[in-house]
């Protein structure tokens, strides 16, 4: 069969999104090719997905539909610098999930190539993602029904544009980080008020994943599902008093905004 997707960069998130391409039966595994520098890498991909891998870049140039660029944004001149674009008798749709990088940036590493940028999320590996995509200049219907029927096998997708991924990638793309972090404290605070560490774990994923699932099916508003659990005099308005005086909220605007920036910086 022909290579359908091609993605440059087999690390964390080329895998999340391929396991789940897999999964959803969007693309049979030899329809993917993945370039990787690594060859412990490449050898657990093939193994694992049985997926086609290369350590040649320039070979995923091959891909019909659209090619994933999913290496670090420091490196994205050095991976560009050894392509040659002129030998490529077709022009798949270049999906970038490099968090930073501007897409005339993208458009001149890449002339006459549809691109469309994106960030994704890590809970893409279990299906739960959220993902943003910019379409640029030559993204026409067909390339955008392409990248959302990727995505959504991966979770969920909104288009936004560009001047808003930044801020995207400040929240959603760093946001399992910070949610992450809310757990393990959360189970610590459980493990200081006597839990054994495995309970407390437990408890910890479970509320935060039920709350999520809570706001998600009844729209709840943030502020309204707090207050149906604070009981007068009780024990959570006791805690929400701490968190206010701690700086709880005002430190998880500044977190996403401090990675909103960072994203900015990147793009420079
Ligand atoms: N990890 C995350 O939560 C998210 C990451 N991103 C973006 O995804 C991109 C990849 O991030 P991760 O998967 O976390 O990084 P990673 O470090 O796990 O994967 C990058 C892969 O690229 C490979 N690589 C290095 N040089 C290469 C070259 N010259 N040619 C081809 N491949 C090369 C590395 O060996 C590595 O396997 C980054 O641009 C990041 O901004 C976007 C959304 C979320
Ligand atoms: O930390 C990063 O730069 C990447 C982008 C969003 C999540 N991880």
């Amino acid at each position: 069969m022909s290579i359908r997707l091609g993605i440059i960069g087999g690390g964390v998130m080329a895998e999340a999104i391929l396991t789940r391409l897999l999964a959803s039966q969007l693309y049979p595994a030899n329809s993917l090719l993945v370039s990787e520098p690594q060859s412990s890498r490449r050898d657990f991909l093939a193994e694992t997905y049985g997926i086609n891998v290369t350590d040649n870049n320039q070979t995923t140039l091959q891909a019909t539909e659209a090619l994933l660029l999913a290496v670090k944004p420091q490196i994205l001149d050095k991976v560009t610098s050894q392509l040659t674009l002129d030998a490529v008798g077709n022009y798949p749709l270049i999906l970038s999930i490099l968090a930073g990088t501007p897409l005339n940036r993208l458009e001149t590493a890449f002339p006459n190539f549809p691109v469309i940028r994106v960030m994704p999320n890590t809970p893409a590996t279990v299906g739960e993602g959220m993902t943003a995509i910019a379409p640029g200049t030559q993204v026409k219907p067909s390339h955008l029904a392409l990248a959302t029927s990727i995505f959504e096998a991966v979770g969920e997708v909104v288009e936004v544009t560009e001047s808003l991924m930044d801020g995207v990638t400040g929240l959603s793309g760093s946001g399992p980080a910070f949610v992450a972090l809310m757990i393990e404290a959360l189970s610590d605070g459980g493990v200081a008020s006597g839990l054994p560490r495995a309970i407390a774990t437990k408890l910890a994923i479970q509320t935060v994943l039920g709350t999520a699932t809570l706001m998600k099916e009844t729209g709840l508003h943030p502020g309204q599902l707090k207050d149906n659990v604070t009981s007068p005099g009780g024990t959570t308005i006791a805690g929400v008093a701490k968190l206010e005086e701690k700086g709880f909220r005002s430190a998880v605007i500044e977190a996403v905004k401090t990675a909103y920036r960072r994203s900015q910086d990147l793009g420079k």
